[in-house]
């Protein structure tokens, strides 16, 4: 029996094009599924059609075509233990893909159709009475700066070299505050922190070998120090070596809160600045992996 699914896809997400979604749906219908094309027409249609496909079917398979931040946004709008996710990787980052080891498009829908699922457990981050999901990191402090910088004419000409761009405006507008970071029996005063939910960020580098999407929790990395620290942590992430640098200091947590006022992203998109609070969701749905 073939299974419906859904494809929501994002027609702006970096490596988007209409031949590829065609073949996506051709390979899908080849591999035994009936897929349901859902085109989003704005940022804010993910959530939305995650929540209505919730509201109107027994455990849908919703199936992201595009990048980390289209994945978030349907996270956000699925009825916790109501939905299965997949994804089809076609951002440019795609670092939830990378994460999964998943190789190409094909690779992608071969995954699909074998239906194999994991619960995932997610992020969730409070501030103000709002609530918001993410599924691989969330940074406060320099990388939250570089996003919220990130200008989209830029991002369309010259994709990643966009956040180039920003981190060297972020750089030579440097803001020396810091921010309070509690949690994991720890409380410590550093200039930028980033959650890890998944192990990679920024693309197919390693920054939380011991974060894992499948199990509850974070890696919490706490950096401290001027512009030479985040030189330190991104010469770390170029060269693929493990071992952090003195300046981050690195534990696990559950719950956390953050003081100060610092630009904070999730999974790659500008959420808000702190002060906020972020604790762990445990297998909120299941993934194909
Ligand atoms: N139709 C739309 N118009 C404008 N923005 C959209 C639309 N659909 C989704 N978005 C938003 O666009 C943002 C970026 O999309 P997406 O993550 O898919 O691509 P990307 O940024 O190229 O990839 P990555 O996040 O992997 O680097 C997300 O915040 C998403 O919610």
């Amino acid at each position: 029996m073939t299974r419906r699914c859904f494809l929501i896809v994002n027609p702006t997400s970096g490596s988007y094009s209409q031949r590829t979604v065609d073949q996506i749906m051709a390979g899908l219908r080849e591999r035994g599924l009936a897929p349901e094309l859902m085109p989003t027409g704005s940022a804010a249609d993910p959530a939305l059609f995650a929540a209505r496909l919730c509201a109107q079917h027994s455990d849908p398979l919703v199936i992201v075509a595009g990048g980390d931040g289209t994945v978030n946004g349907v996270l956000n709008g699925l009825v916790p233990g109501r939905a299965t996710l997949g994804v089809v990787p076609l951002g440019t980052a795609n670092v939830l893909a990378r994460e999964l080891g998943i190789s190409s498009v094909a690779d992608a829908l071969d995954r699909l159709a074998r239906g194999t699922t994991r619960p995932i457990s997610v992020g969730e981050i409070e501030r103000d009475g709002e609530k918001r999901r993410f599924l691989l990191m969330a940074g406060a402090g320099m990388d939250g700066a570089v996003v919220r910088g990130v200008r989209l004419s830029e991002k369309r000409v010259i994709g990643k070299g966009a956040y180039l761009l920003s981190a060297l405006r972020v750089l030579l507008s440097w803001d020396r505050s810091e921010l309070r970071v509690t949690g994991g029996g720890r409380s410590l005063s550093c200039h930028g922190v980033i959650v890890c939910n998944a192990a990679k960020y920024g693309g197919n580098f390693v920054l939380a070998p011991e974060a894992d999407l499948f199990s509850p929790g974070f890696q919490v990395l706490c950096i401290e120090g001027g512009r030479l620290a985040y030189l330190k942590l991104g010469l770390m992430l170029l060269s693929g070596r493990g071992a952090p640098p003195s300046c981050v200091t690195s534990f696990a947590a559950t719950e956390l809160e953050l003081s100060g006022d610092k630009a904070v992203q999730l999974d790659g998109d500008y959420f808000c600045c702190t002060p906020l609070h972020i604790r762990t969701l445990p297998e909120l749905v299941r993934l194909v992996v």
